[in-house]
């Protein structure tokens, strides 16, 4: 079986010095995986990779074993991402929103959009303009999006930013019901870490570019009081910048 993300060597440096250097990472498939690290800690950089929206000075990011540099389009396959934030068209409705989206996978019907509706809990606002969606649902019409084609990684950029303790509670619910349902692989960016100790099973601490350390959560929380102890302490080892 296929690695659902494999990173070698990964390097990106921006023309003022930063960006991300050398990281190599492996996801398993059904792991939710939190890429955890300060503002400016390189994640969005990593994710741009990943995602094809930016090409790597050096390295290869291979998902479900395709590389998103040499073999695009089979990389792309099986993923859904929301990076940066989740753009809709405000004069849409929701279901509008969708059914644009839906063009680009042939499959996908009106009854899938409406089975993607249901699961975000948006079915009852199918018709409503997303300009008069507070953040949390626009938030959750962009996941809609992404799972539109059923992919089998999502790739999720700081999918909590903005959203209030409802919000956040509720799509940390989305995330574990999608891993349930159908074993759906995630790789989350955030600086929330306490969030990020709840929703994911896997955690990786980036600072300064650089991958700083990997573990499972259950094991850090059985040598830490808390993640956050963990990430202090990680931080410190590896010399703050
Ligand atoms: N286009 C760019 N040109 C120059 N520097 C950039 C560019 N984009 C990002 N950077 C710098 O690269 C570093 C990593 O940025 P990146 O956006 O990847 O961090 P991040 O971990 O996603 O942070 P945040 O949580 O704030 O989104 C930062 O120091 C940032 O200032």
């Amino acid at each position: 079986m296929h690695k659902a993300i494999e990173i070698t060597e990964l390097t990106k440096v921006y023309s003022n010095g930063r960006g991300i250097s050398n990281m190599n990472l492996t996801i398993d498939q059904g792991d939710i995986f939190g890429f955890l690290g300060p503002n400016g800690a390189g994640k969005t950089t990593a994710m741009k990779v990943m995602a094809g929206l930016m090409r790597p000075d050096r390295g290869d990011v291979k998902i479900f074993g395709a590389s998103v540099i040499d073999d695009y389009v089979n990389a792309m396959k099986h993923v859904g991402c929301i990076i940066e934030t989740a753009e809709s068209y405000p004069y849409l409705s929701a279901n509008e929103n969708l059914k644009l989206f839906a063009r680009f996978y042939p499959h996908v019907d009106q009854k899938r959009i409406d089975e993607c509706l249901e699961i975000t809990g948006l079915l009852k606002y199918k018709n409503e303009k997303s300009r008069k969606f507070s953040l949390g649902m626009k938030q959750r019409l962009g996941v809609a999006a992404a799972i539109l084609s059923k992919p089998k990684l999502l790739i999720l950029d700081e999918p909590l930013n903005g959203l209030d303790v409802e919000g956040i509670i509720e799509m940390r619910k989305l995330i574990k019901q999608l891993v349930h349902e159908s074993g759906t692989t995630f790789f989350i960016s955030s600086h929330l870490i306490h969030d990020v100790e709840l929703t994911c099973t896997r955690i990786g601490v980036v600072y300064g570019g650089q991958l700083i350390n990997v573990d499972y959560t259950h094991n850090i929380l059985s040598n830490y009081s808390s993640l956050e102890n963990y990430f202090i302490s990680e931080v410190d080892r590896n010399g703050r910048v």
